[in-house]
């Protein structure tokens, strides 16, 4: 079910109401309802939310990252606004999951994300649990058509390339892709051995998932990432990013459904972020998995509200033209 944006969510501490330097993203935003026609801006992004986390449920995890779209926009509404001069930053309302009905709402959000995109938007999906990515991809596979090479960068944990045959949850949504679509490559950071089975590496081989691991990654010099990233941008027409905040260290997100404590430090994950988003490739952002519930003095909705804004500053498709 489609929910419009709510003006009332976009509020926070106002340094100055006619000094625009001292703005904050709550007094720059603007509405944006997709039932209705929508105008075309040149350098715009939109914020979707996806309030859901019934994968989560059926993936037997724990429930709450529903409450995230909510959280996460209000901790936006606080930072200060540092954008570009002629950008426009929409909130484009939530799609949310009624009555278990996951695979409707994932379709609901896919037809939104390709609203946006098709109108030159460029997306940041705030989901829900990670099962939003499904939907997200059915959105940017719609806007792109079905020859693009589309390339899946996902900050995860998790590789979620678990079996369906119960139904899709959290935990499948890759395999779920490239299962269906064989124009799409998939490569994973951040993964944590202890967090996958070896049944799961095995199906990482079978699928042909690149991947970098938690060590790997910490231990090395981020370039090695950077090189990793830019050659498999390199082989695709269109990149999205999706972000599981559950690759990064419990103690700086334990807002979650599976933390992890040997996960990414912040500042790493940041990196990478910029770093993708930058890539004149990337259309779309989604960040998932932030739990309210679990949160502790809301540390984990603090930094997925940074990271959606690091990418709102990034993002290549948003900076002035040269
Ligand atoms: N979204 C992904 N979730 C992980 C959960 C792992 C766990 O609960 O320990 C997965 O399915 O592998
Ligand atoms: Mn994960
Ligand atoms: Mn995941």
């Amino acid at each position: 079910m489609y929910q419009p944006p709510d003006a009332g969510r976009w509020t926070g501490r106002i340094d100055s109401v006619s000094d625009e330097q001292a703005f904050r993203l709550h007094q720059r935003i603007r509405l944006l309802d997709l039932s209705q026609p929508l105008e075309t801006v040149e350098r715009a992004a939109a914020f979707i939310g996806f309030a859901c986390d019934e994968g989560v449920r059926r993936n037997q995890g724990r429930q709450g990252a529903k409450e995230a779209p909510a959280a996460v926009k209000a901790a936006l509404a606080r930072l200060p606004w540092h954008l570009p001069e002629g950008v426009v930053v929409y909130d484009a309302g939530d799609v949310v999951c009624v009555d278990e009905r996951l695979e409707q709402s994932q379709t609901e959000l896919g037809k939104a994300v390709a609203r946006l995109l098709k109108n030159g938007m460029a997306s940041i999906v705030i989901g829900g649990g990670h099962e939003t990515a499904y939907g997200h991809y059915l959105g940017v596979r719609e806007a792109l058509g079905p020859e693009a090479r589309l390339g899946i960068l996902n900050i995860d944990a998790h590789f979620d390339l678990r079996p369906y045959d119960d139904g899709p949850t959290s935990g499948t949504m890759f395999r779920q892709i490239l299962d269906q679509d064989e124009r799409v490559r998939y490569f994973c950071l951040g993964i944590q051995r202890l967090g996958n089975t070896a049944a799961l590496f095995a199906a990482a081989e079978t699928y042909g998932c690149r991947y970098m691991l938690e060590d790997e990654l910490t231990a090395g010099p981020i370039e090695a990432a950077y090189e990793q990233i830019e050659e498999f941008a390199a082989h695709h027409d269109a990149v999205m990013l999706t972000i599981c905040m559950d690759a990064i260290s419990a103690a700086a997100a334990p807002g979650v459904s599976a933390p992890s404590p040997f996960g990414l430090a912040p500042s790493l994950v940041r990196a990478l972020v910029r770093r993708i988003v930058s890539h004149p490739k990337t259309i779309s952002v989604d960040l998932c998995e932030v739990n309210p519930l679990w949160d502790e003095g809301g540390k984990t909705v603090a930094l997925a509200a940074a990271f959606c804004m690091e990418a709102l500053l990034h993002f290549r498709r948003l900076q002035p033209r040269r």
